[in-house]
């Protein structure tokens, strides 16, 4: 290959939703850029993550609501689910059958090109993809994600299990589901596969679900599923896993044992910054994330004036596992390449959405992040169900919002709005935290009736 050949502008190894819209935007610009994904160009949240899943909320939710007729609006026949219905869309309409034929023609069709293989940076400038070695004139830009973490359960490598890939790509739902994590991925997809008919349990280690949220958040999610005939163990540590006739059994300190045809492991991913080469550009060999500054410039590199930059974006740098964080810190980086001015990457508006019914939004700090920063924190809570609409909406009205406030500044810090809609409730306060709006001026605002995001002036009137 000619120099010419495997000279670039830019290096993008990884082409999750970050790596791509900075590789797409930037080859739009005229940069000569690589793009490497030894996977499908998108990543894992087109394929595997975000999309697939929330068509398989859409599609559970769409159920329940169905159930709630008989409450609230007389009788339908049986609602009969149908998992090839789901099965179907994911493959024809979300992933292509897991093809990225149009992700690659779309970046290629900005000038930029693709090979598919694993890079590894071998110096700032220099990426190797799979014994080919390429060139990068102003910087390499790492995004390659994350994979589901294993733990060291004893038993749990020898026993087969799925992680998101598996429960995304299946065909048929098995009779039983052991979930390890109750995070995130084991909320949403074990309250998905509970309203397919399938017997869902879910082992959490922490004291509770969705545990990095308000407490609260956790305590209701937790009487929500097993109201909806979840068996949820709450700081359960699983001790050992087994092959269990056809099945797993997961046995837990105390003595339980818990059994199912098929175990989804959900707890939290892996980075390996390693594996990509980021030790050679001065990140220690065992990080478990990227080091960025607030320009998502791997720090540790040299940084000489005419030096090849690296950056990172993305779960990689462990400021948050989100697509919105990802695209976010892209947005970042393709000012930095252009030299382009713009505010800093700040992260203390981070907003945050677990989509079971109800929604889990969330944004900035919960109350107990609040306390250990700040000194003089409020914090006013409102049921849903006291406010108008919640009791209005009756069937499926769980939820909350939450708002807390540094008292000194007056503004608020966080937020937390559980809910039908929980998400887009949230988007107010997401406003509120990331523009330092005083908390008078959110008292002065008029909140339409009788909407969900009302309760927010319920809430800010209970701050204490
Ligand atoms: C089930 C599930 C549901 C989720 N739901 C949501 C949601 O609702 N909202 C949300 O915001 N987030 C959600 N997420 C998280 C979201 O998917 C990730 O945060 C998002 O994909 C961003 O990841 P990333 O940019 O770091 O790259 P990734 O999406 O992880 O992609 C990394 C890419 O790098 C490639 N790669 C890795 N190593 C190499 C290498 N050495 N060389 C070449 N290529 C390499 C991989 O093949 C992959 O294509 C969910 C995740 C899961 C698993
Ligand atoms: N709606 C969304 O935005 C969304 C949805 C799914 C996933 N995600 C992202 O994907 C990431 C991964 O999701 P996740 O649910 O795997 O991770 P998570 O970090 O949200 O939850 C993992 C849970 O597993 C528990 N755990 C760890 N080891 C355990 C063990 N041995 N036994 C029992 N429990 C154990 C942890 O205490 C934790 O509560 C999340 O960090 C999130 O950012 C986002």
């Amino acid at each position: 290959m000619t120099d010419d050949a495997t000279t670039f502008d830019l290096i993008v190894i990884g082409l999750g939703p970050g790596g791509e819209h900075v590789a797409g935007t930037l080859a739009e610009k005229g940069l000569r850029v690589l793009g490497v994904d030894h996977g499908l160009v998108g990543g894992e949240c087109p394929y595997w993550g975000c999309v697939p899943s929330k068509m398989m909320v859409r599609a559970a939710d769409a159920l329940a609501e169905a159930r709630r007729v008989g409450d609230l609006a007389g009788r339908v026949g049986e609602v009969v689910p149908d998992w090839s219905v789901v099965a179907r869309r994911i493959r024809e309409e979300a992933t292509d059958d897991w093809n990225d034929k149009a992700a690659v023609e779309r970046f290629t069709g900005k000038g930029g090109t693709f090979v598919r293989g694993t890079g590894r940076l071998t110096a700032p400038g220099t990426v190797d993809v799979d014994g080919t070695r390429y060139a990068a004139r102003q910087g390499v830009v790492v995004n390659t994600g994350t994979r589901a973490a294993i733990p060291p359960v004893p038993g749990l490598d020898e026993t087969p299990h799925w992680t998101n890939h598996e429960i995304i790509e299946a065909r048929e739902l098995p009779a039983s589901l052991v979930v390890l994590g109750g995070g995130a991925i084991g909320c949403e997809l074990g309250q998905v596969m509970a309203r397919f008919g399938v017997e869902v349990t879910i082992i959490e280690a922490a004291p509770r679900l969705v545990a990095l949220e308000e407490p609260e958040a956790g305590d209701l999610l937790k009487q929500v599923l097993e109201a909806e005939g979840v068996t949820v163990h709450v700081g359960a540590a699983a001790e050992r896993v087994a092959a269990d006739g056809d099945g797993v059994a997961v046995h837990l300190a105390g003595g339980t044992v818990v059994r199912g045809e098929r175990l989804l492991v959900a707890t939290g991913r892996h980075a390996d910054p390693a594996a990509v080469g980021l030790d050679t550009v001065g990140v220690p060999k065992d990080a478990r994330t990227a080091p960025v500054d607030d320009r998502c410039r791997v720090t540790g590199n040299a940084d000489d004036e005419g030096a090849a930059r690296v950056w990172a974006v993305g779960d990689i740098t462990g400021k948050g596992a989100f697509t919105h964080v990802s695209m976010y810190q892209a947005g970042v980086v393709i000012r930095d390449v252009l030299g382009e001015d713009g505010p800093p990457a700040d992260y203390e508006a981070l907003p945050r959405v677990t989509f079971t019914d109800p929604e889990v939004g969330a944004v900035g700090l919960t109350e107990a992040q609040a306390r250990e920063r700040y000194s003089s924190v409020q914090v006013g809570l409102t049921p849903l169900a006291e406010t108008t609409r919640g009791w209005i909406h009756a069937k499926g009205n769980e939820g909350f919002i939450k708002v807390v406030s540094d008292a000194d500044r007056g503004v608020l810090v966080g937020a937390t709005t559980m809910g039908p809609a929980g998400g887009e409730v949230m988007g107010a306060l997401a406003v509120a935290v990331h523009a330092h709006v005083p908390i008078e001026r959110l008292r002065s605002m008029i909140y339409a009736y009788p909407t969900f995001h009302r309760g927010i002036e319920d809430a800010l009137g209970r701050l204490a």
